[in-house]
């Protein structure tokens, strides 16, 4: 055996003695659980290092605190004792503690009229921090749904009116020809542009749930068009209804969600933003909201 005591640097004072903000490990593989769900996640986890005379933290302290992380199902509670963890196991050294999770959440999704189902994956990030011993928990998650233009819309529908003008200049009215033009690519002329789009949400919690899934289904009930899994021609017929009765700007789809998130008696403030990779042009269509909890 060996009688040689270790070697330990981070114990020496630091040649400059300079209070650093965050020091930790960032993209540490582990498993988490949500909803049931064993996911396989990343981890990013870090302390401030307010004795400025210290020359390091105890990077392996955080890691093993993230054993917490495998063993339970993901909470507020469990977040805090986390990083409660971390700021014992760094007593002198550090008064703050941040804690970063990314995964994605797996959901199977029902078809819109088929009896089918597929799964849908959702990136979510959830981060945590112990900061002046106040604990703060946010969530970033990620929807993906179908926005068609309301203005090619109504484009659209003047150049179909326009060629009913031409067709039947003249010409009585009868039910059958009109329902057989009707089904004929005469009868839409002209289609609105749609494009996949996403929105990503950025929430404060309060209390002491992390309602994941009840955010994404409220963002996916308030825009009316999230993208399919499994799609017979049955479900996507039922698609291009719901997006003809979804007609949204980038502006409307943000309020929409506004409105939504602001129903969550579980969110203390938010900033979502939403993205309509345009197929009209090569950029993209962008809307922005935020909100804060009134408590007075
Ligand atoms: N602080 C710090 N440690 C690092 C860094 N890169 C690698 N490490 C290593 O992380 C390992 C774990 O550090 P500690 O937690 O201090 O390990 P330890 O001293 O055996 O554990 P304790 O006795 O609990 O302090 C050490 O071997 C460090 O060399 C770095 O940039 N900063």
């Amino acid at each position: 055996m060996n009688a040689l005591t270790l070697p330990d640097i981070a114990a020496q004072a630091s040649r400059q003695a300079l209070p650093l903000d965050w020091v930790g490990m960032c993209g540490i593989a582990l498993p988490i659980q949500i909803d049931g769900q064993r996911l396989a996640a990343t981890a990013d986890a870090g302390v401030s290092l307010d004795d400025g005379t210290a020359r390091g933290i105890h990077m392996s302290r955080l890691y093993l605190a993230l054993e917490m992380l495998d063993q339970h199902p993901l909470t507020p509670a469990l977040l805090r004792n986390v990083l409660q963890r971390f700021l014992d196991t760094h007593e002198g050294l550090s008064k703050n503690a941040y804690l970063r999770i990314n995964t994605q959440l797996l959901l199977k999704r029902p078809a819109l009229v088929s009896p089918l189902a597929g799964w849908k994956s959702y990136p979510v990030s959830i981060e945590a921090r112990l900061e002046n011993q106040m604990f703060h928990v946010e969530l970033k998650i990620d929807v993906t749904y179908s926005s068609t233009c309301p203005c090619s819309a109504a484009l659209a529908r003047q150049l179909i009116q326009q060629q009913f003008v031409d067709d039947f200049a003249n010409t009585p009215l009868q039910h059958e020809a009109l329902l057989t033009w009707l089904g004929s690519a005469n009868g839409i002329v002209a289609t609105p542009h749609s494009q996949r789009s996403s929105a990503q949400l950025h929430v404060q919690l309060q209390g002491t749930d992390l309602p994941i899934i009840d955010l994404i289904n409220a963002a996916e009930a308030a825009l009316g068009t999230a993208v399919q899994t499994a799609v017979k021609r049955a479900d996507e017929q039922a698609f291009a209804l719901a997006n003809g009765q979804n007609l949204m700007f980038c502006e409307d789809a943000a309020r929409r969600l506004n409105l939504a998130l602001k129903r969550s008696d579980a969110i203390k403030a938010f900033h979502l933003k939403v993205i309509h990779a345009e197929s009209l042009h090569a950029h993209d269509a962008v809307a922005e909201s935020r909100w804060t909890r009134d408590f007075a």
